[in-house]
Order: C-alpha cells, then structure tokens, then sequence
C-alpha cells in the first residue's frame, strides 16, 4: 500500500512543527522502507516539516488503544540526527585537557640521554637483499645543521625517510630527545593546495586549532537550537566549556595575529592574503610550505633538495631564513654554496657506513681530502708491516728460532683479525678530455656524387 497516496492532500508543514521527532524503537507495524519515525497526532508538534521526505498514517495500539498515527521518512534519518549530536561531544568529557595539549608536552630530555634532536644509532637498512646503511651513526642538536652529502643512492633520502618514522630501519635506533617529537619534512614537492587562499594555507598549518574552532562552532550552533532539551543544553554547555579551555591551551585567539605576523616575513603583502596558491611561482609555493611547517614549531626539521627549482633569489632568501633558525635540521642538497652557508656538520654516506666531519661543505672536502690521506698512509703503513710479519714467519721457521716465529705468527694474526686498517675508497674520477680542434671554417662538411646500394645476395641475408 502506497502511505505517500493516502496522505495526498495533507499539509505535512502545518500539520508538523518543528522540533524532534519520537522514535518508536524497532516498531514493527511501520513499512521497513519508511523510516521509523512516528507521531500520535498529539505529538505531532515535534516534528521538523523541513526533514519530511515521505509520511503516511498507520493504526497502532498504545496502552491498550487502537491510535492513529504517522510514519514518517526523513531526508535525514534519526540515527544520523543522533549521530551528528553525539559526534559534538569529545570521546572523554573529563576535560583532560593537559593529556590533550600539543606544544607543552611533557619532556623527557635527558631520559633517551639525547638533550636536544635526535641521534642515530648503528642503523642499518637494505632493499631487496641489497645494503644502503650499515650501522649508521651521527646525530643533530638545537642549533646545528647536518648536511646529508653522499653520491647518488647512497641513502641519504632513506636516512631522511627512517627519521620521520616513514621507513623502519632493519636494525639500530633513532633516539629522540622527548617523546611525540614533531618532525617537519619539507621535500621537492611543496605540499599546498592550490585552490586555497594564501591566509587560507597558512591556516592549515593549524589543523588542531582549527578542529577545535570548527567544533566550537557547531557546539555554539546546536545549542541555539537545543532550547527545549535541557539535558541536551547542559551536555553541550559542558561540550563548550572543554572545548574552551582548549582553545585556549593552543591560543587559538593567537592564530591570526601568527599568521599576519609570518606572512611579511616570507615577503607576502598582506593584500595577497586572499589571492589563490595556484597563482604563486613554485618559489612562492615553497615558502608557503616552509612557513606553514615553521608555524608548528616542530622540534626537528628535515628538509629533501629544498632548492630545486628555485630562483636565485629564493635560494637567498631561503639561506637567510634558515640561518636565523636554531632548531635542530638535516639538509639534504646537491647545492654545495648551499650547504657551505648553512651546514655546521656535514654526514657522508659511502657505501653504505657514515662518517661525520666537523663544518660547512668546504671545509668537509678539505677535511675528507686529509682522511683519506691519512688513512691512505696508515694502511699502506700496515700493509708493509704485514707483508714483513710475513716474511719473517717464513725466514724464521721451525727449529731454534721455533719460538720466535710463533710470536711472529700471533701477531700477524691480532694485525689481520682485529685491528687491520680498511683502504680508502677512492671512487675513480671521470676524465673527459675534449682535444684542441683548429677552427673547422665555413664548409663543415662537402657531399659529392655520393651513391649508395646494396647488392642482391646481400638484400636476400637481409630479408632471413
Ligand atoms: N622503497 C624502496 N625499495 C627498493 N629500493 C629502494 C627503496 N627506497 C630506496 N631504495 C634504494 O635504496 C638506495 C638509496 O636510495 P636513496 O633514495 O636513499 O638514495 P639517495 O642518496 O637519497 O639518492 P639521490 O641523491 O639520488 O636522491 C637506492 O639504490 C634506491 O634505489
């Protein structure tokens, strides 16, 4: 039976008023496919006309009486409606606020035996049974700049990956200085939206903030119309009050005046502010992206080739910026003026082991260039006191000088067991050398009468 046909003719909206609707739990008298909202005509006052989709009246009996009422089909149903209500309120509405508040989180400096940054320790990791980093170690504190240096796939990328928790290591620790460490990654692709305005990207940065403003907002809503549910009132009063003081532990009042205080000093106008990302240069984009991670006051900042694609002038600019940090920051860049303004410490990776060199990348090449010789020399050094062992191990051999040659052999075994110096990797340098050519005047190149064919036997190879 079709209920919408009986109702023709009736004026649902002056028949129901806005208001919530009675729910009869589970009544099995109403068509499944109306939803079960129902009304005795007394109550019918409760319910909002606007969420009328479909109505229809059905007998029922209630305390022994056979009542006429109306069923009823939401454009929202009542378990959405519920639902929406419930999703206001906070999961634990016992207003532990401090166990929420990001920003003042607890330290536990000195714990992890690290005071600031993060400290790597004997990582190793490798892909498909191939090795990158065999026990790995270095470390970044509050004010120094690590550049990351190494040939390409040396890994420093999955160095990078390992820190911010995106890659496991197969073995060793990250240590972090506290517990819940914010780590900002900036990497070559600036993470913007280009349909945002530019207050609008900055503001993203804020996403708690602007959760709790959103939420303040639809508690401050449902309270306006919650004025005939006094329990509803109180729980959303309560609702309001946590989500307050929440506000306040993250100075949401702050964000704005954040916002405008940062946007001049990445070089934006205030009357850019309403203008589209997607009108930006990628440098611009850049700094958009550096800005919104920097306004999270993350504890450590990891930043992947930030200056490919930039201009000249950005690259300055993002140099002067960054100098005037002191977080702690692990810079990966092929960039070498780059690295040489900024790095207090460079990490190189060769073949898989780190080594970590005091300075900017000038003085590392300097300092790398004396290493390898000194290590040179040390190994060449053991070599001929091995190669000597040796030979007085043969000369001596058995009889009275027995005993001699056994020390001789013990000895020769501690050199190449324990402590037996590693020669330096020198990886070969390309030479190109593009010989002296006199001028090749006007005519580079004269054809003439030239021909061209192939014979039959040799068409017919062809053709097999
Ligand atoms: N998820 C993965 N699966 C397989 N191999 C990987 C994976 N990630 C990295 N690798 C390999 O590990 C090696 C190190 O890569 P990584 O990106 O860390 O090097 P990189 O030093 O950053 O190189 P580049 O300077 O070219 O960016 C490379 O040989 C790479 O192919």
């Amino acid at each position: 039976m079709d209920i919408t046909t009986k109702l023709r003719g009736v004026d649902l909206r002056s028949s129901f008023l806005p208001g919530r609707a009675l729910l009869p739990a589970g009544n099995p008298r109403i068509p499944p496919k109306l939803h079960p909202f129902w009304v005795s005509p007394s109550q019918s006052g409760r319910i909002c006309a606007s969420l009328v989709k479909r109505a229809g009246f059905y007998s029922t009996r209630r305390k022994g009486r056979s009542v006429r009422a109306v069923a009823v089909e939401t454009v929202v149903s009542e378990t959405e409606t519920q639902d929406d209500i419930e999703s206001l309120f906070s999961e634990s509405s016992s207003g532990d606020v401090a166990a929420k508040k990001p920003g003042k989180k607890k330290s536990n400096s000195g714990a992890s035996g690290v005071s600031s940054g993060i400290r790597l320790e004997n990582i190793s990791k490798s892909f498909k049974g191939a090795t990158v980093l065999r026990d790995v170690s270095w470390e970044v504190k509050k004010g120094e700049k690590v550049g990351l240096v190494g040939v390409n796939g040396a890994g420093k990328t999955t160095q990078l990956r390992i820190i911010a928790g995106l890659d496991e290591p197969d073995s060793g620790n990250v240590v972090k200085a506290k517990e819940n460490m914010k780590i900002a990654f900036l990497s070559q692709e600036f993470e913007v939206c280009p349909r945002r305005t530019v207050r609008e990207e900055f503001l993203s940065a804020f996403a708690e903030e602007m959760e709790i403003a959103g939420r303040l907002e639809k508690v401050q809503n449902a309270l306006e119309k919650a004025t005939e549910d006094l329990t509803l009132m109180g729980r959303l009063l309560d609702e309001m009050d946590l989500l307050q003081r929440r506000a306040q532990d993250l100075d949401l009042d702050e964000v704005d005046v954040k916002i405008s205080k940062l946007m001049p000093e990445y070089g934006f106008a205030p009357l850019v502010s309403d203008r589209l990302v997607a009108s930006f240069s990628g440098g611009w984009q850049m700094r958009m992206s550096l800005g919104k991670i920097l306004l999270q006051e993350p504890d450590l900042l990891l930043l992947d080739e930030p200056t490919n694609h930039l201009d000249l002038d950005t690259i300055e600019w993002l140099e002067g910026y960054l100098n005037k940090q002191d977080v702690p920051m692990v810079i990966i860049s092929h960039d070498r003026a780059f690295l040489d303004q900024l790095c207090t410490k460079i990490v190189e990776t060769d073949m898989g082991v780190s080594r970590t060199f005091p300075g900017n990348y000038s003085e590392y090449v300097l300092a790398k260039a004396a290493w390898v010789e000194a290590q040179y020399a040390a190994w060449e050094k053991q070599q001929k006191e091995i190669d000597h062992t040796k030979d007085l191990i043969s000369r001596l051999g058995a009889g009275a000088n027995s005993g001699r040659a056994s020390s001789e052999e013990k000895k020769l075994e501690r050199l190449q067991e324990g402590g037996q110096i590693e020669k330096p990797f020198q990886r070969k340098q390309m030479k190109i050398r593009f010989p002296e050519r006199g001028r090749s005047g006007r005519t580079v190149l004269m054809i003439k009468n030239l021909e061209f064919g192939l014979r039959f036997d040799q068409v017919n190879r062809n053709d097999h």
